[in-house]
């Protein structure tokens, strides 16, 4: 049996009520919550759960770290994806930088919890049409942030600054893909997305108009008609 992998973004274990909705009738669908885990780690578990299900195979919808997993599983078991739905994310590591503000990030929450943290991420993670016209999501993704289990969170954030440079992967992907980015999005932008559609060969690119990073929270509607479009080819 092939189903459905939901991946979700970090620290958004429970962003994919929307998408759970469309799909539950139609597919087998799972969304596993992957916090605190290292990517090697969090393939495992899906693997695990696809084998206690009996699935041979499924089409992985990630987004954002999601997606970063996405590329760790088609690493260990490319023989159990069908198709791929890579979703505002990118296949670059992080630069020392980037690996210094996740250092950064981790001691402050073993210090002080997670209060602050919404604050920190949600301008960037939302677009701004989502910051300015959409409370209830805005509040929505602050109460997922806050919902963490605050060392599973700073444990992430280690997971998203050990992962590697994902990019010799993509020549190697052999699956339907479909990439899909929020025109908003600040954190993966378009340019990053397009990296993916030309590096992986047969790619589809779609990009969703008025959503930021969160592209499947702040556009559902849009996100969900590409994903059933998709799941339709590759599952037909
Ligand atoms: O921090 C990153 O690398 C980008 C990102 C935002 C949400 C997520 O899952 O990863």
């Amino acid at each position: 049996m092939t189903g459905v992998v939901l991946l979700h973004a970090f620290p958004y274990p429970t962003m994919w009520g929307p998408q759970l909705e469309v799909l539950q009738p139609r597919y087998p669908v799972i969304a596993p919550n992957y916090m605190g885990k290292t990517l090697p780690e969090a393939a495992e578990q899906v693997l695990r759960e696809m084998d206690w299900l009996r699935w041979d195979k499924a089409v992985l919808v990630g987004l954002s770290m999601g997606g970063y997993l996405s590329f760790e599983l088609w690493r260990q078991a490319p023989e159990r994806i069908a198709g791929l739905v890579l979703a505002d994310t990118r296949a670059g590591a992080d630069n020392p930088q980037g690996r210094a503000t996740r250092d950064q990030q981790a001691a402050r929450i073993r210090a002080e919890g997670l209060a602050w943290f919404p604050e920190a991420l949600l301008p960037n993670h939302l677009g701004k049409t989502t910051r300015e016209h959409e409370a209830e999501i805005v509040q929505s993704a602050a109460q997922m942030i806050l919902d963490n289990e605050p060392e599973l969170v700073a444990r992430s954030l280690e997971a998203l600054r050990d992962r590697p440079d994902s990019t010799p992967t993509l020549p190697t992907i052999a699956v339907p893909t479909l990439i899909l980015v929020g025109e908003e999005d600040s954190v993966t932008p378009i340019a990053e997305a397009r990296t993916l559609y030309k590096a992986i060969e047969g790619s589809q690119m779609l990009i969703l108009a008025e959503a930021g990073h969160l592209s499947s929270l702040e556009s559902p509607t849009t996100f969900n008609t590409a994903l059933l479009g998709f799941l339709a080819q590759v599952l037909s």
